[in-house]
């Protein structure tokens, strides 16, 4: 898709990948509606893009993904706003192991609330104009780690959802595409919080030095790394059903290439 002109609904969108994604998509000429939580952190992205991109091109929207109506809102308010929604990124994820129904409500269930939602506001028969869709989902979404098991469960849960509905012959006799995105660790707070001993940050996943290892063996990430890999699938002329690994020792990796079990 040429991303010039478009407009994109950006969840978890006040740090870490979405602000960068955020940030890749208005220096390509989209005009962006992210979403977060955290109203200070989303406050302070919204200035910081306005100041770069235009008051014009950049509006930050409080929303829980896990509310339902808040969801919707986010929705109505980019619609109103901007007039139309090209690129749907349903980023916003959380470590949680001990309180795993949060994990599941948000890695999980606002995804598919977002897809589904993004699905009918680009169906041109609702006025849109197609579009393309993409989940982030991680590494986790094709290995097991024992230090996060309800992490990894919603990881994989988002990896068959999407390439599921990007088989669907409806959204493509749309024009509506669908690609998952699998990094695997990266310098974001959800990552160095755990490895700098941020308060609470270690209570969030099991085996905490299990997991510090792994990041020695596999490497770190940096977030343009992981944001090229995100811009490629956007700017693909066909994502449709990609699945892209990241890794710091492999690079950007396509997996199931040929889409379909059959
Ligand atoms: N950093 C990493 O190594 C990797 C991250 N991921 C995934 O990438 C996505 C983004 O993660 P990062 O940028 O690393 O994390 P991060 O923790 O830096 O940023 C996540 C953002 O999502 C927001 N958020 C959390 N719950 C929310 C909710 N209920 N509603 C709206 N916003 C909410 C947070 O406030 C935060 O701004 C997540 O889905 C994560 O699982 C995937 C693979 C690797
Ligand atoms: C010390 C850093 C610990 C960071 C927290 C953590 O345990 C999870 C990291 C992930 C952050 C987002 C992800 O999706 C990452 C998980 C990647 C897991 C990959 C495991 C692969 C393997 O064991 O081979």
């Amino acid at each position: 898709m040429k991303v010039l002109g478009k407009v994109a609904v950006i969840t978890g969108g006040a740090r870490g990948f979405g602000k960068a994604f955020s940030e890749a998509l208005l220096k390509r000429g989209a005009k962006v509606c992210f979403a977060d939580i955290d109203v200070s952190g989303g406050q302070q992205s919204q200035r910081e893009l306005a100041a770069k991109f235009g008051e014009t091109s950049v509006h930050f929207v409080k929303c829980d993904v896990a509310k339902e109506e808040e969801f919707r809102d986010l929705f109505r308010e980019c619609l109103s706003k901007f007039k139309k929604i090209n690129i749907m990124v349903n980023n916003a994820g959380i470590l949680d192991e001990a309180g795993w129904e949060k994990c599941i409500d948000v890695n999980m269930t606002a995804m598919m609330r977002g897809t589904y939602l993004a699905l009918e506001k680009m169906n041109p028969e609702n006025g849109g104009e197609g579009g393309t869709i993409i989940n982030v989902s991680s590494f986790a979404g094709l290995y097991p780690a024992h230090f996060l098991p309800a992490y990894v469960a919603t990881k994989h849960g988002i990896l068959g959802f999407t390439r599921s509905l990007a088989m669907d012959p409806l959204y493509q006799s749309q024009g509506i595409q669908l690609a998952t995105l699998c990094p695997a660790f990266a310098s974001t707070n959800m990552v160095t919080d755990i490895i700098q001993g941020e308060a609470g940050s270690r209570q969030k996943i099991l085996y905490p030095d299990v997991a510090i290892k792994i990041t020695e063996n596999m490497g770190i990430c940096s977030v343009a790394d992981i944001t090229d890999g995100f811009i490629e699938l956007v700017e693909k002329e066909n994502c449709n059903g990609d699945v892209l690994l990241i890794d710091k020792k492999n690079g950007k990796q396509y997996q199931f290439v040929n889409k379909t079990t059959s």
